[in-house]
């Protein structure tokens, strides 16, 4: 009944001819359920293996990558050049900073305040970019120091010359530092010499044993005055310690 109103026939079928035409609806059903499944299965197979492939082509990435990590770092580091500036709390580090990397004159007078993490300042010069990093000298951020000598290619360790009670403490921290970058190129440099009771740099070199410092580690010892006011003659001039750095760099 259902299947002759739907077919909106007005004459009536035998029931003979019925049965195969509820067969053939049958399967035509079961047919279309089974092409559905077997499109689903199909779909599911592909995202299986679009899953798959991403996960293969993702961890060939990533491992290729990180098999060359290393190079594309160094690629990356290519024209760069970082100095960095290490010494005592209240030695002069921010003051060297400000001196070497301002072009305005009035902006490298005034007193800089205590470095509480670290100062970053790059310079574009012809040859390369140029990082200073300077990172504060206080007790709680001398541990830190040693983190950052892997990307350094000159240390410059600044020390108040007229701090003699602290020269100990300073050479301490200098010896740990050498210890940890064998290769590396150090700059020690003996500021406040306009001070009366700075020491020389001839007592400076004594006071932080650079007498031991290997033979073959490049070790330059300069002093400075970084404050505004009259150079002493002792003192080497922000050009001698500017040229120093771009020579070993
Ligand atoms: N008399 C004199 N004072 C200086 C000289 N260089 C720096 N100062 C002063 O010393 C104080 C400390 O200088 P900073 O440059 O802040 O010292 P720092 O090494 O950066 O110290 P932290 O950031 O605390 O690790 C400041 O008041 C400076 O003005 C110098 O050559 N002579
Ligand atoms: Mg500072």
């Amino acid at each position: 009944m259902c299947v002759q109103s739907a077919r909106g026939s007005g004459s009536r079928q035998p029931s003979v001819l019925r049965v195969p035409a509820l067969v053939a609806a049958s399967l035509m059903v079961l047919l279309r359920h089974i092409s559905t499944a077997l499109s689903a299965a199909v779909a599911a197979l592909g995202s299986a293996l679009f899953m798959a492939l991403s996960f293969l082509y993702t961890r060939r990435v990533w491992s290729t990558h990180a098999e060359y990590c290393p190079i594309s770092e160094e690629e990356d580091e290519r024209g760069k050049r970082q100095v960095l500036v290490l010494g005592l709390d209240g030695a002069g580090k921010s003051s060297m900073l400000r001196r070497l990397t301002s072009g305005d004159a009035a902006a490298r007078t005034g007193r800089c305040r205590p470095t509480r993490g670290f100062n970053f300042i790059s310079l574009n010069i012809p040859a390369f970019q140029l990082d200073f990093l300077e990172v504060g000298g206080g007790e709680d951020l001398r541990r830190y120091w040693l983190d950052y000598l892997r990307k350094t290619h000159v240390l410059v360790f600044v020390v108040d010359s007229s701090d003699r009670p602290r020269l100990p403490l300073a050479k301490a921290e200098l010896h740990r530092l050498l210890e940890e970058g064998p290769q590396l190129p150090v700059v020690v440099l003996g500021n406040k010499q306009d001070k009366a009771d700075a020491v020389s740099g001839a007592e400076l070199h004594e006071a932080l044993a650079l007498h031991s410092v290997a033979a073959d580690r490049k070790l330059f010892l300069l002093t400075s005055q970084l404050d505004s006011g009259a150079v002493r003659k002792s003192c080497q001039d922000l050009d001698t310690i500017q040229n120093l750095l771009l020579q070993l760099l």
